[in-house]
């Protein structure tokens, strides 16, 4: 899954169509959702994209059925909701799904702990007193018990998770770091073929792609690296 995260539709053009013909899931996050919209994820769709909406909702539970209802009515394949927001919210979250979409509804997944998240900020900032897998496994039962179908969680997780909740229950990881790219604000890294051997589903990676000169050349070696 490639992180589309630009401040216009301008830019994630430019890099569409540089990875033209590679089969990956495009990421709609905050930043180019709030500044291309609705709109934008509507021709994602209809030139035949797989979508990851990650607009990471957490609110009432009212609300984000709400907010799931009018994502899922854009089409769009896949998005999340804030685990720390509860079952019911959860639970909310996928009725929102159901209510408005015909046939099929999206794939919906819940954040963990935020792959920029160190063990250091969990007890001192969040004050949560458990380890981080215990933390993150916490939550993944949580989004299971609400019926969700996965977790959004670092690579370093995702043997516990398996082994807590099954293999169908989906893992998507970012925090994918090829062995000489920058962490920048990520804490919890692994690299692609570290990632791919800990048994997870989808692997998003943003800038070590989309910051590169060469941005189709950087996928590329990536895969390369994987098969
Ligand atoms: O939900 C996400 O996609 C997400 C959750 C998380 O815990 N950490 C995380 O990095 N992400 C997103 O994954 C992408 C990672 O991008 P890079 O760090 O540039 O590879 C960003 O778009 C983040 O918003």
């Amino acid at each position: 899954m490639v992180a589309l995260d630009y401040p216009s539709e301008q830019e994630a053009n430019e890099l569409l169509q540089s990875l033209q013909g590679i089969p990956c899931y495009m990421k709609v996050g905050m930043q180019l959702f709030y500044a291309a919209g609705p709109k934008f994820v509507e021709r994602l769709k209809e030139e035949g994209y797989k979508v990851f909406l990650d607009l990471k909702l957490h609110d009432i539970p009212n609300t984000v059925k709400g907010a799931a209802a009018s994502i899922s009515r854009l089409g769009v394949d896949m998005f999340n909701v804030h685990a720390a927001g509860g079952t019911r919210m959860m639970e909310a979250a996928l009725e929102g799904a159901e209510m408005a979409s015909a046939g099929a509804r999206p794939v919906v997944i819940a954040v963990t702990q935020l792959t920029s998240t160190n063990e250091r900020m969990l007890k001192e900032e969040l004050g949560i007193g458990a380890t981080m897998e215990e933390t993150v496994v916490r939550y993944a039962r949580l989004a299971g018990k609400a019926g969700l179908d996965g977790v959004v969680a670092s690579p370093l997780e995702v043997v516990r998770i398996k082994e807590a909740m099954g293999k169908p229950f989906l893992t998507i990881t970012p925090g994918i770091r090829p062995r000489h790219a920058a962490a920048g604000d990520q804490s919890r890294v692994m690299t692609p073929a570290e990632a791919l051997n800990t048994g997870t589903d989808y692997m998003v990676i943003g800038r070590p792609i989309t910051a590169q000169a060469d941005p189709r050349q950087a996928l590329e070696s990536i895969i390369e690296e994987l098969i």
